[in-house]
């Protein structure tokens, strides 16, 4: 599977404020660069945290993308994904609307309950892991049923987790020109952080877009 990631942080790092409320780091552009690298992609994941912070949609806006993605056989939108070991998406989440198809990666130990609500709502469960996500596991589970290209979006937690398993190929962030600031606000990879080992990147590309700038990287093995 190829994964790309790709965020928006302040010009200090961080990807919303130490309350977790949707900060605005991008502007109009930029959203539309992100909307046509969902539409190039099978799936959109998000962890857990950003569905309870943010209830994003993860869908394609722009109807002409759309158009693209139907004329080559793809649904119009990619399938939603949302990393969630103890199966928390709240079933009105806005990923559980009918716009597009929803994949729950589940601890094998989530509550039936939970389980049960979930797969009324429509959501398919692939479980992967105990006390978290086995990200590694779960991303073949969805390989093996179609998704070869995955966006991932955040939050800092699970951006961690994929830098650790060495899932990811390439990364841009949008770097956008305010300071938000705070040791507990959300970053572009908390979990505990590296010490020894950084992930390194080779940075491709520079852009300014908006008031801000993109940079892209590829990620070294
Ligand atoms: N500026 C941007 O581009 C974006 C910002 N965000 C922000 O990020 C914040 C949410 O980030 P976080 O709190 O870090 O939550 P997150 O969205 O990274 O989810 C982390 C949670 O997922 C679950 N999880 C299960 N398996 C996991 C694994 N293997 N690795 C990591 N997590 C695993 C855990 O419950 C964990 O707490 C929100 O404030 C949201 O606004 C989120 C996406 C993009
Ligand atoms: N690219 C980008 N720029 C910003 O300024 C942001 N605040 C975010 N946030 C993330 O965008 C996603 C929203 O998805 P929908 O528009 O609801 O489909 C979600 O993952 C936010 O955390 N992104």
């Amino acid at each position: 599977m190829n994964v790309v990631v790709n965020a928006a942080m302040s010009a200090d790092g961080k990807l919303s404020s130490r309350r977790r409320d949707r900060v605005r780091i991008s502007g109009p552009k930029d959203f539309a660069r992100v909307d046509a690298i969902r539409a190039d992609c099978d799936g959109v994941a998000v962890g857990i945290g950003t569905v309870l912070a943010d209830d994003p949609h993860l869908t394609v806006e722009d109807p002409d993308l759309r158009a693209e993605r139907r004329e080559r056989g793809d649904p119009e939108h990619p399938a939603r994904v949302v990393i969630d070991t103890r199966a928390r998406t709240p079933t009105d989440a806005r990923v559980l609307d009918d716009a597009a198809e929803t994949h729950l990666l589940v601890g094998e130990d989530a509550p039936d309950d939970r389980r049960a609500a979930l797969r009324d709502a429509g959501a398919h469960l692939v479980e992967a892991g105990t006390e978290r996500v086995d990200l590694a596991a779960g991303l073949d589970e969805l390989e093996s049923e179609g998704i070869d290209r995955l966006l991932i979006e955040g939050g800092g937690e699970l951006l961690f987790s994929a830098f650790t398993a060495g899932v990811v190929d390439d990364l841009s962030v949008y770097v956008g020109s305010l300071i938000i600031g705070g040791r507990d606000a959300p970053t572009l990879a908390d979990g505990e952080g590296f010490v020894e080992a950084f992930p390194e990147l080779t940075l491709a590309d520079v852009e300014r877009l908006d008031d801000g700038v993109v940079l892209s990287y590829a990620v070294e093995g």
